[in-house]
């Protein structure tokens, strides 16, 4: 009914995604960023909020030649399906995502988006609505799966990985933690939005797997369902 998903970011040793000015920094090595790579290539597809894609204009395409062929090898396009959460449609069009390499894009809107902008990203990307006023997660995966996505892997940000532990949609949690302080208590965490309240309510968690990465570490949760 949902694709498989995987939520993949780097932070820093005391919780950060970024500064409080919300500019994307250098938390991970490169090791790091290989490992994050082969990650992109395994997927069917790679997903983002709005706020990141305002914030750090990613790609979010595959770097090594070796896994975009690997990937062109096995009859998939050479970069996972793009995805950007974006229930007003604000994504520029001179955005990197919808531009830069070959591949689907597709933009989650809710109704709430202008239909004229709606008409205009139309032309980079398949958009599909979900939901009134915000994108409702639940519904758009549903969709996506239907379009035959398998596995998705989330970079990010804080407030739309939060939703995705809301709505019980995460199947993993891939941390690196970087050997960096960003400190700042309005600077973006792996989880933002309203929060849990009751003990009841938190997403419980078993590790698959710990190990040294660059200067930092690596933490890969599964998300214990009930
Ligand atoms: N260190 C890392 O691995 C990464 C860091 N980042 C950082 O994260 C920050 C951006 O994070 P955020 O501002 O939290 O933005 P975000 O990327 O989580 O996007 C949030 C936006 O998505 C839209 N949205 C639509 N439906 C939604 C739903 N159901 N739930 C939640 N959001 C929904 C809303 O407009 C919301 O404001 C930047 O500073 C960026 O640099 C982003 C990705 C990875
Ligand atoms: N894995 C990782 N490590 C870091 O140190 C980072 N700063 C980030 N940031 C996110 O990576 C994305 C960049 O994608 P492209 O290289 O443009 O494809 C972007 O979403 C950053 O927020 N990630």
């Amino acid at each position: 009914m949902f694709p498989y998903v995987t939520v993949n970011l780097a932070m820093s040793a005391d919780g950060k995604l970024s500064t409080i000015e919300r500019k994307q920094v250098k938390i991970s090595g490169q090791d790091d960023f290989r490992r994050v790579d082969i990650l992109k290539a395994e997927n069917d597809a790679i997903m983002v909020g709005i706020g990141t894609v305002l914030a750090d204009d990613p790609s979010l395409t595959v770097k090594s030649p070796e896994l975009k062929e690997k990937r062109l090898s096995s009859g998939r396009d050479e970069n996972p399906v793009r995805i950007i959460v974006d229930s007003k449609a604000r994504t520029p069009c001179s955005a990197e995502i919808l531009h830069k390499g070959p591949g689907r894009r597709i933009i989650a809107v809710s109704k709430s988006a202008d239909p004229k902008k709606i008409d205009e990203l139309g032309k980079y990307a398949e958009i599909v609505q979900a939901g009134d006023e915000r994108v409702d997660l639940r519904i758009f995966l549903a969709k996506i799966a239907e379009m035959g996505i398998e596995t998705l892997m989330v970079e990010g940000g804080g407030s739309l990985i939060w939703s995705l532990f809301e709505d019980d949609l995460v199947d993993e949690y891939y941390t690196c933690i970087g050997n960096v302080i960003i400190g700042g208590a309005s600077a973006p965490t792996p989880a933002d939005g309203t929060g849990f309240i009751r003990e009841n309510e938190f997403t419980k968690l078993e590790i698959a797997s710990m190990e040294k990465i660059d200067s930092g570490v690596l933490l890969k949760w599964k998300i214990i369902k009930n």
